[in-house]
């Protein structure tokens, strides 16, 4: 039987499959660079960061980078985190994304981390601006003032995040494991894409 794992993930076949969509083959993958990539989820909010520079910029996303060499993944995701948010979590791992973008000639293997408590001060950093949001579906919010109750946050903005963000954001909301992959064009819309929640005790 054919796996209907995408290639570039590995996963048990005991998968949920959330959404799939596209016509043509995967493309095929050539390189891959690791990449990390985490949330802070607090009272009802999440703390997202609006990029201010390189790839990805002008869109809201979680704090991360590039794993580099000799590091574990995990302690690549806590080394973004402080330098991109000034704050150090206990982060947890919550998914894994593949990712393929058409002028990009590595694939992205992202790990998915997450915290619901951290230390620090949250800071502006060159690379983001910290802001948090509601995770309430009903949140109408526009100020973001740390004084508001959590209704008033700002619904998460993901008209001005990737694509394929709301795919499973939610699921890292909800404390249910993901896998996914979409292949992006050169216009930033997702060409393929496949989602999936993952039974808890899977170690992917
Ligand atoms: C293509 O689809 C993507 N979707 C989402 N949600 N996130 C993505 C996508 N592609 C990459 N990412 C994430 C992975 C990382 O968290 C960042 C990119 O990291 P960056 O390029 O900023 O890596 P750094 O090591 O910080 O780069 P510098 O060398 O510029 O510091 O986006």
């Amino acid at each position: 039987m054919q796996s209907i794992i995408p290639p570039g993930l590995s996963a048990g076949e005991d998968v949920t499959e959330i959404a799939k969509g596209g016509v043509q083959e995967w493309t095929p993958i050539e390189q891959v660079k690791l990449y990390t990539n985490a949330f802070i989820l607090q009272d009802n909010k999440i703390l997202l960061g609006y990029k201010k520079r390189g790839f990805g910029k002008d869109l809201y996303n979680g704090f991360g980078g590039k794993v580099d060499p000799g590091e574990t993944s995990v302690e690549a995701a806590v080394r973004e985190l402080q330098e991109e948010a000034g704050i150090t979590a206990p982060l947890r791992h919550s998914g894994v994304l593949f990712f393929t973008v058409s002028d990009v000639a590595h694939a992205f293997y992202i790990d998915v981390y997450y915290a619901n408590e951290y230390s620090g001060t949250i800071e502006e950093t060159e690379e983001m601006r910290p802001q948090w949001f509601s995770v309430e579906q009903n949140a109408t919010g526009t100020q973001h003032n740390s004084n508001k109750t959590d209704s008033e946050f700002a619904p998460i903005p993901y008209e001005q995040m990737w694509a394929d963000d709301p795919f499973w954001l939610p699921l890292l909301i909800q404390g249910r494991p993901f896998i996914g992959r979409a292949d992006f064009g050169a216009d930033g819309r997702m060409q393929k894409w496949w989602f999936a929640e993952i039974p808890v005790s899977s170690d992917v």
